[in-house]
Protein backbone atom coordinates (compact mmCIF):
# COMPACT_ATOMS: atom_id res chain seq x y z
CA UNK A 1 0.00 0.00 0.00
CA UNK A 2 1.63 3.33 -0.77
CA UNK A 3 -0.26 6.79 -0.47
CA UNK A 4 0.93 8.19 -3.79
CA UNK A 5 1.64 6.30 -7.11
CA UNK A 6 5.15 7.08 -8.91
CA UNK A 7 4.00 6.31 -12.48
CA UNK A 8 5.86 5.39 -15.63
CA UNK A 9 5.02 6.50 -18.51
CA UNK A 10 5.65 4.80 -21.35
CA UNK A 11 6.01 6.34 -24.91
CA UNK A 12 6.09 9.98 -24.79
CA UNK A 13 3.89 10.86 -28.52
CA UNK A 14 0.39 12.04 -28.93
CA UNK A 15 -1.31 10.45 -26.45
CA UNK A 16 1.31 10.02 -23.45
CA UNK A 17 2.32 13.33 -23.66
CA UNK A 18 -1.13 14.64 -22.76
CA UNK A 19 -1.68 12.33 -20.14
CA UNK A 20 1.99 13.28 -18.68
CA UNK A 21 0.79 16.49 -18.38
CA UNK A 22 -2.65 15.85 -16.92
CA UNK A 23 -0.64 13.80 -14.25
CA UNK A 24 1.57 16.67 -13.47
CA UNK A 25 -1.26 19.39 -13.74
CA UNK A 26 -4.19 18.25 -12.86
CA UNK A 27 -4.58 14.54 -11.19
CA UNK A 28 -4.29 13.79 -7.24
CA UNK A 29 -2.34 11.09 -5.45
CA UNK A 30 -0.03 10.54 -8.49
CA UNK A 31 3.03 11.82 -10.26
CA UNK A 32 5.06 11.64 -13.16
CA UNK A 33 8.19 9.33 -12.11
CA UNK A 34 9.98 8.57 -15.08
CA UNK A 35 9.11 8.73 -19.03
CA UNK A 36 10.51 6.49 -21.63
CA UNK A 37 10.98 6.60 -25.02
CA UNK A 38 12.93 4.72 -27.77
CA UNK A 39 13.63 8.17 -28.90
CA UNK A 40 15.22 9.77 -25.78
CA UNK A 41 14.69 13.50 -27.29
CA UNK A 42 10.76 13.48 -26.46
CA UNK A 43 11.19 11.81 -23.04
CA UNK A 44 13.18 14.76 -22.70
CA UNK A 45 10.75 17.62 -24.19
CA UNK A 46 8.09 15.16 -21.94
CA UNK A 47 9.91 15.66 -18.61
CA UNK A 48 10.46 19.67 -18.82
CA UNK A 49 8.69 21.28 -15.90
CA UNK A 50 8.54 18.12 -13.91
CA UNK A 51 10.70 17.81 -10.77
CA UNK A 52 11.90 14.50 -10.11
CA UNK A 53 11.05 12.79 -13.43
CA UNK A 54 13.74 11.35 -15.30
CA UNK A 55 13.98 10.31 -19.13
CA UNK A 56 14.47 6.84 -20.11
CA UNK A 57 14.62 5.17 -23.49
CA UNK A 58 14.02 1.56 -22.39
CA UNK A 59 10.93 0.39 -20.30
CA UNK A 60 12.50 -2.48 -18.22
CA UNK A 61 14.97 0.70 -17.15
CA UNK A 62 11.82 2.20 -15.87
CA UNK A 63 10.11 -0.97 -14.77
CA UNK A 64 13.34 -1.73 -12.94
CA UNK A 65 13.76 1.93 -11.43
CA UNK A 66 12.68 2.02 -7.57
CA UNK A 67 11.30 5.27 -7.46
CA UNK A 68 8.27 3.63 -9.75
CA UNK A 69 5.46 2.34 -8.57
CA UNK A 70 3.13 2.47 -11.17
CA UNK A 71 3.05 2.00 -15.18
CA UNK A 72 1.09 3.84 -17.82
CA UNK A 73 1.64 2.82 -21.22
CA UNK A 74 1.16 4.69 -24.08
CA UNK A 75 3.31 2.86 -26.71
CA UNK A 76 1.43 1.69 -30.43
CA UNK A 77 -0.55 -0.97 -29.63
CA UNK A 78 1.50 -3.61 -30.92
CA UNK A 79 3.93 -3.12 -28.45
CA UNK A 80 1.64 -3.43 -25.39
CA UNK A 81 1.53 -6.99 -25.18
CA UNK A 82 5.75 -7.15 -23.66
CA UNK A 83 5.68 -4.18 -21.49
CA UNK A 84 2.04 -5.27 -20.02
CA UNK A 85 4.00 -9.02 -19.31
CA UNK A 86 6.69 -7.07 -17.70
CA UNK A 87 4.94 -4.72 -15.64
CA UNK A 88 2.31 -7.58 -14.38
CA UNK A 89 5.51 -10.04 -13.17
CA UNK A 90 6.45 -6.86 -10.92
CA UNK A 91 2.94 -6.29 -9.58
CA UNK A 92 2.78 -3.25 -10.39
CA UNK A 93 -0.81 -1.20 -11.29
CA UNK A 94 -1.22 -0.58 -15.21
CA UNK A 95 -3.19 1.72 -17.37
CA UNK A 96 -2.97 0.80 -20.79
CA UNK A 97 -4.05 2.94 -23.12
CA UNK A 98 -6.20 1.16 -25.88
CA UNK A 99 -6.70 -1.41 -27.73
CA UNK A 100 -5.20 -3.75 -24.90
CA UNK A 101 -3.45 -5.88 -27.49
CA UNK A 102 -4.10 -5.69 -31.05
CA UNK A 103 -5.33 -9.87 -31.60
CA UNK A 104 -7.36 -11.40 -29.48
CA UNK A 105 -4.49 -14.31 -29.08
CA UNK A 106 -2.22 -11.58 -27.35
CA UNK A 107 -4.95 -10.38 -25.36
CA UNK A 108 -5.89 -13.74 -24.11
CA UNK A 109 -2.02 -14.02 -23.09
CA UNK A 110 -2.46 -10.74 -20.74
CA UNK A 111 -5.60 -12.34 -19.30
CA UNK A 112 -4.39 -15.31 -18.51
CA UNK A 113 -1.21 -13.97 -16.70
CA UNK A 114 -3.32 -11.77 -14.64
CA UNK A 115 -5.27 -14.77 -13.70
CA UNK A 116 -2.16 -16.53 -12.63
CA UNK A 117 -1.12 -13.35 -10.77
CA UNK A 118 -4.38 -13.54 -8.81
CA UNK A 119 -6.24 -10.29 -8.81
CA UNK A 120 -7.10 -7.26 -11.41
CA UNK A 121 -4.00 -4.76 -11.97
CA UNK A 122 -4.67 -4.10 -15.58
CA UNK A 123 -7.22 -1.01 -16.60
CA UNK A 124 -7.57 0.02 -20.43
CA UNK A 125 -8.02 2.85 -21.74
CA UNK A 126 -11.54 3.01 -23.03
CA UNK A 127 -12.15 6.67 -22.01
CA UNK A 128 -15.42 7.15 -23.23
CA UNK A 129 -17.26 5.29 -20.37
CA UNK A 130 -16.10 8.05 -18.39
CA UNK A 131 -17.58 10.76 -20.91
CA UNK A 132 -20.38 12.17 -18.66
CA UNK A 133 -22.67 12.16 -22.26
CA UNK A 134 -21.54 8.35 -22.02
CA UNK A 135 -22.11 8.14 -18.39
CA UNK A 136 -25.71 9.27 -19.02
CA UNK A 137 -26.81 7.10 -21.70
CA UNK A 138 -25.35 4.14 -19.81
CA UNK A 139 -27.60 5.13 -16.45
CA UNK A 140 -30.59 5.57 -19.29
CA UNK A 141 -30.15 2.09 -20.48
CA UNK A 142 -30.26 0.47 -17.27
CA UNK A 143 -32.76 2.11 -15.67
CA UNK A 144 -34.77 1.30 -18.54
CA UNK A 145 -37.26 4.00 -18.22
CA UNK A 146 -37.59 4.56 -22.18
CA UNK A 147 -37.94 0.91 -22.39
CA UNK A 148 -35.59 -1.65 -23.96
CA UNK A 149 -32.78 -0.38 -25.71
CA UNK A 150 -33.23 -1.91 -29.94
CA UNK A 151 -30.37 -0.26 -31.30
CA UNK A 152 -27.46 1.83 -31.78
CA UNK A 153 -26.10 4.26 -34.40
CA UNK A 154 -21.92 5.69 -34.07
CA UNK A 155 -20.87 7.94 -35.95
CA UNK A 156 -16.85 7.85 -35.11
CA UNK A 157 -15.19 11.16 -37.34
CA UNK A 158 -11.60 11.88 -37.22
CA UNK A 159 -10.31 14.68 -39.07
CA UNK A 160 -6.80 13.25 -40.65
CA UNK A 161 -4.88 10.02 -39.70
CA UNK A 162 -0.95 9.63 -38.97
CA UNK A 163 1.46 7.86 -41.05
CA UNK A 164 1.17 4.12 -40.99
CA UNK A 165 -2.31 4.55 -40.13
CA UNK A 166 -3.26 0.81 -42.07
CA UNK A 167 -6.58 -0.32 -42.89
CA UNK A 168 -6.51 -3.10 -39.99
CA UNK A 169 -6.35 0.30 -38.14
CA UNK A 170 -9.28 1.58 -38.66
CA UNK A 171 -10.72 -1.20 -36.96
CA UNK A 172 -8.11 -2.26 -34.30
CA UNK A 173 -7.28 1.91 -33.39
CA UNK A 174 -10.58 3.18 -34.24
CA UNK A 175 -13.53 1.06 -33.89
CA UNK A 176 -12.06 -0.72 -30.83
CA UNK A 177 -14.25 2.22 -28.71
CA UNK A 178 -17.33 1.27 -30.64
CA UNK A 179 -17.09 -2.85 -29.49
CA UNK A 180 -15.96 -0.95 -26.17
CA UNK A 181 -18.99 1.33 -26.01
CA UNK A 182 -21.39 -1.14 -27.50
CA UNK A 183 -20.15 -3.91 -24.82
CA UNK A 184 -20.52 -0.85 -21.85
CA UNK A 185 -24.05 0.49 -22.84
CA UNK A 186 -26.08 -3.44 -23.59
CA UNK A 187 -24.16 -4.84 -20.79
CA UNK A 188 -23.71 -8.04 -22.89
CA UNK A 189 -20.58 -9.23 -25.47
CA UNK A 190 -20.72 -9.11 -28.90
CA UNK A 191 -21.87 -12.08 -31.11
CA UNK A 192 -20.79 -10.91 -34.67
CA UNK A 193 -19.33 -8.15 -36.83
CA UNK A 194 -19.41 -7.38 -40.57
CA UNK A 195 -17.80 -4.57 -42.56
CA UNK A 196 -19.11 -2.88 -46.13
CA UNK A 197 -16.77 -1.13 -48.01
CA UNK A 198 -18.89 1.28 -49.71
CA UNK A 199 -18.11 4.02 -52.20
CA UNK A 200 -14.48 5.43 -51.19
CA UNK A 201 -12.98 8.95 -50.25
CA UNK A 202 -10.50 10.46 -52.17
CA UNK A 203 -8.64 12.28 -49.18
CA UNK A 204 -7.65 8.30 -47.78
CA UNK A 205 -3.95 7.24 -48.22
CA UNK A 206 -2.80 4.76 -50.22
CA UNK A 207 -4.06 1.27 -48.39
CA UNK A 208 -6.85 2.55 -46.74
CA UNK A 209 -10.23 2.36 -47.62
CA UNK A 210 -11.83 5.17 -46.15
CA UNK A 211 -15.03 5.32 -44.75
CA UNK A 212 -15.75 1.83 -43.78
CA UNK A 213 -19.63 0.45 -42.24
CA UNK A 214 -19.51 -1.75 -39.57
CA UNK A 215 -22.30 -3.81 -38.43
CA UNK A 216 -22.23 -5.13 -34.77
CA UNK A 217 -24.92 -7.81 -33.20
CA UNK A 218 -24.99 -8.20 -29.37
CA UNK A 219 -26.37 -11.33 -27.48
CA UNK A 220 -29.85 -10.25 -27.30
CA UNK A 221 -30.14 -9.38 -30.52
CA UNK A 222 -29.51 -5.17 -29.86
CA UNK A 223 -27.61 -4.22 -33.54
CA UNK A 224 -25.19 -1.40 -33.62
CA UNK A 225 -23.30 0.43 -36.92
CA UNK A 226 -20.67 2.34 -36.53
CA UNK A 227 -19.33 4.98 -39.69
CA UNK A 228 -15.65 5.03 -39.34
CA UNK A 229 -14.59 7.67 -41.39
CA UNK A 230 -10.67 8.54 -40.29
CA UNK A 231 -10.00 11.20 -42.97
CA UNK A 232 -13.33 13.25 -42.78
CA UNK A 233 -10.99 16.52 -42.72
CA UNK A 234 -13.70 18.89 -41.15
CA UNK A 235 -12.63 17.85 -37.51
CA UNK A 236 -13.12 15.04 -34.71
CA UNK A 237 -16.74 13.99 -34.30
CA UNK A 238 -17.94 11.14 -32.02
CA UNK A 239 -21.43 10.43 -31.44
CA UNK A 240 -24.40 8.27 -30.77
CA UNK A 241 -27.94 8.16 -31.43
CA UNK A 242 -29.47 5.28 -29.39
CA UNK A 243 -32.72 4.21 -30.03
CA UNK A 244 -35.20 2.59 -28.01
CA UNK A 245 -39.17 1.58 -27.45
CA UNK A 246 -40.27 4.56 -26.06
CA UNK A 247 -37.80 6.72 -27.31
CA UNK A 248 -34.69 8.19 -28.78
CA UNK A 249 -31.73 9.58 -27.17
CA UNK A 250 -28.50 11.71 -29.07
CA UNK A 251 -25.26 12.30 -27.54
CA UNK A 252 -22.22 13.78 -28.94
CA UNK A 253 -23.57 15.49 -31.78
CA UNK A 254 -22.60 19.02 -31.20
CA UNK A 255 -20.57 21.66 -29.29
CA UNK A 256 -21.25 24.57 -27.48
CA UNK A 257 -21.23 27.36 -26.69
CA UNK A 258 -23.10 28.43 -29.06
CA UNK A 259 -22.80 31.97 -30.68
CA UNK A 260 -24.66 34.64 -32.62
CA UNK A 261 -22.09 36.85 -33.89
CA UNK A 262 -21.39 39.36 -36.78
CA UNK A 263 -24.29 38.01 -38.96
CA UNK A 264 -23.75 34.14 -38.41
CA UNK A 265 -24.46 31.73 -35.61
CA UNK A 266 -23.12 28.12 -34.67
CA UNK A 267 -21.14 26.08 -32.16
CA UNK A 268 -17.70 24.56 -32.65
CA UNK A 269 -16.41 21.41 -33.77
CA UNK A 270 -13.43 19.51 -31.93
CA UNK A 271 -10.30 19.50 -33.71
CA UNK A 272 -9.08 15.76 -32.03
CA UNK A 273 -9.38 13.68 -29.69
CA UNK A 274 -7.27 15.53 -27.00
CA UNK A 275 -10.05 18.12 -27.23
CA UNK A 276 -13.15 16.14 -27.19
CA UNK A 277 -12.34 13.95 -24.97
CA UNK A 278 -10.53 16.20 -22.33
CA UNK A 279 -12.66 16.01 -19.57
CA UNK A 280 -13.02 12.37 -20.15
CA UNK A 281 -9.30 11.53 -19.70
CA UNK A 282 -9.31 13.60 -16.58
CA UNK A 283 -11.83 11.30 -15.06
CA UNK A 284 -10.49 8.08 -16.13
CA UNK A 285 -6.97 8.93 -15.01
CA UNK A 286 -8.34 9.97 -11.81
CA UNK A 287 -10.34 6.89 -11.37
CA UNK A 288 -7.28 4.96 -12.15
CA UNK A 289 -5.38 6.27 -9.27
CA UNK A 290 -7.22 6.41 -6.73
CA UNK A 291 -8.15 2.64 -7.31
CA UNK A 292 -4.70 1.71 -7.71
CA UNK A 293 -4.23 3.19 -4.33
CA UNK A 294 -6.40 0.73 -3.06
CA UNK A 295 -4.96 -2.05 -4.78
CA UNK A 296 -7.84 -2.14 -7.38
CA UNK A 297 -8.98 -0.83 -10.84
CA UNK A 298 -10.82 1.66 -11.90
CA UNK A 299 -12.80 1.22 -15.03
CA UNK A 300 -12.65 -1.33 -17.88
CA UNK A 301 -10.44 -4.48 -17.32
CA UNK A 302 -8.28 -6.66 -19.28
CA UNK A 303 -11.11 -8.87 -19.71
CA UNK A 304 -13.12 -6.31 -21.86
CA UNK A 305 -9.20 -5.41 -23.49
CA UNK A 306 -9.69 -9.31 -24.84
CA UNK A 307 -13.28 -9.14 -25.86
CA UNK A 308 -12.54 -6.33 -27.59
CA UNK A 309 -9.56 -7.94 -29.21
CA UNK A 310 -11.49 -10.56 -30.42
CA UNK A 311 -14.13 -8.37 -32.51
CA UNK A 312 -11.21 -6.44 -33.28
CA UNK A 313 -9.64 -10.06 -35.23
CA UNK A 314 -13.45 -10.78 -36.34
CA UNK A 315 -13.83 -7.03 -37.54
CA UNK A 316 -10.24 -7.44 -39.79
CA UNK A 317 -11.50 -10.88 -41.10
CA UNK A 318 -14.96 -9.37 -41.83
CA UNK A 319 -13.31 -6.64 -44.00
CA UNK A 320 -11.30 -8.85 -46.24
CA UNK A 321 -14.56 -11.01 -46.59
CA UNK A 322 -17.63 -9.01 -46.55
CA UNK A 323 -19.56 -11.49 -44.02
CA UNK A 324 -21.17 -11.46 -41.04
CA UNK A 325 -17.96 -13.23 -38.54
CA UNK A 326 -18.97 -14.35 -35.19
CA UNK A 327 -16.94 -13.50 -32.17
CA UNK A 328 -15.68 -16.27 -30.37
CA UNK A 329 -14.71 -15.92 -25.95
CA UNK A 330 -12.87 -18.05 -24.04
CA UNK A 331 -15.02 -18.75 -20.55
CA UNK A 332 -14.37 -15.42 -18.83
CA UNK A 333 -11.86 -16.07 -15.67
CA UNK A 334 -13.59 -15.81 -12.16
CA UNK A 335 -11.54 -12.66 -11.28
CA UNK A 336 -13.55 -10.94 -13.58
CA UNK A 337 -16.81 -11.49 -12.22
N1 LIG B 1 -7.84 6.73 -25.76
C1 LIG B 1 -7.65 7.48 -26.82
O1 LIG B 1 -8.51 8.25 -27.22
C2 LIG B 1 -6.35 7.43 -27.53
C3 LIG B 1 -5.98 8.49 -28.38
C4 LIG B 1 -4.78 8.38 -29.07
C5 LIG B 1 -4.00 7.28 -28.92
N2 LIG B 1 -4.41 6.28 -28.09
C6 LIG B 1 -3.58 5.07 -27.91
O2 LIG B 1 -2.38 5.48 -27.25
C7 LIG B 1 -1.29 4.73 -27.74
C8 LIG B 1 -0.26 5.69 -28.30
O3 LIG B 1 -0.80 6.39 -29.38
P1 LIG B 1 -0.20 7.81 -29.86
O4 LIG B 1 -1.21 8.39 -30.78
O5 LIG B 1 0.23 8.61 -28.69
O6 LIG B 1 1.07 7.29 -30.69
P2 LIG B 1 2.38 8.11 -31.06
O7 LIG B 1 2.94 7.43 -32.24
O8 LIG B 1 2.08 9.58 -31.12
O9 LIG B 1 3.35 7.88 -29.82
C9 LIG B 1 3.92 6.64 -29.51
C10 LIG B 1 5.27 6.90 -28.84
O10 LIG B 1 5.81 5.64 -28.41
C11 LIG B 1 7.22 5.67 -28.66
N3 LIG B 1 7.71 4.31 -28.71
C12 LIG B 1 7.67 3.43 -29.74
N4 LIG B 1 8.24 2.25 -29.37
C13 LIG B 1 8.59 2.38 -28.07
C14 LIG B 1 9.18 1.51 -27.13
N5 LIG B 1 9.50 0.25 -27.45
N6 LIG B 1 9.43 1.97 -25.88
C15 LIG B 1 9.13 3.25 -25.56
N7 LIG B 1 8.55 4.12 -26.41
C16 LIG B 1 8.28 3.69 -27.65
C17 LIG B 1 7.34 6.43 -29.98
O11 LIG B 1 8.67 6.93 -30.16
C18 LIG B 1 6.31 7.54 -29.78
O12 LIG B 1 6.85 8.69 -29.17
C19 LIG B 1 -1.87 3.74 -28.75
O13 LIG B 1 -2.17 2.54 -28.11
C20 LIG B 1 -3.14 4.44 -29.21
O14 LIG B 1 -4.11 3.54 -29.69
C21 LIG B 1 -5.54 6.35 -27.39
O1 LIG C 1 -5.96 6.23 -31.44
C1 LIG C 1 -7.03 7.11 -31.76
C2 LIG C 1 -7.89 7.33 -30.53
O2 LIG C 1 -8.20 6.12 -29.94
C3 LIG C 1 -9.14 8.14 -30.81
O3 LIG C 1 -9.97 8.17 -29.67
C4 LIG C 1 -9.91 7.57 -31.99
O4 LIG C 1 -10.98 8.44 -32.28
C5 LIG C 1 -9.03 7.42 -33.20
O5 LIG C 1 -9.79 6.91 -34.26
C6 LIG C 1 -7.83 6.53 -32.92
O6 LIG C 1 -7.01 6.44 -34.04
Amino acid sequence: MTDILRVAVIGAGRMGVDHIQRIHARIQGAEVAAVVDVDLARAQAAIEGIPGAVALADAEEALNNGDVNAVLIATPGFLHEEILLKALAKDLPILCEKPLTPDAASAWKIVEAEKELGHQRIQVGFMRRFDAEYAALGAMIRSNELGELLMLHHQHRNPTTPPGFTNEMLINDSVVHEFDAVRFFTGEEITSVQVRLGKATRNAPAGQHDPQHVLIETESGVLADVEIYVNARFGYEVATQASFEDGIVNIGADHGPYTRANGRWGGTVTPGFEERFAAAYDVEIQAWVNAALRNGIGGPSAWDGYATAACCEAGVEAQKNGQKVPVKLNPKPAIYN
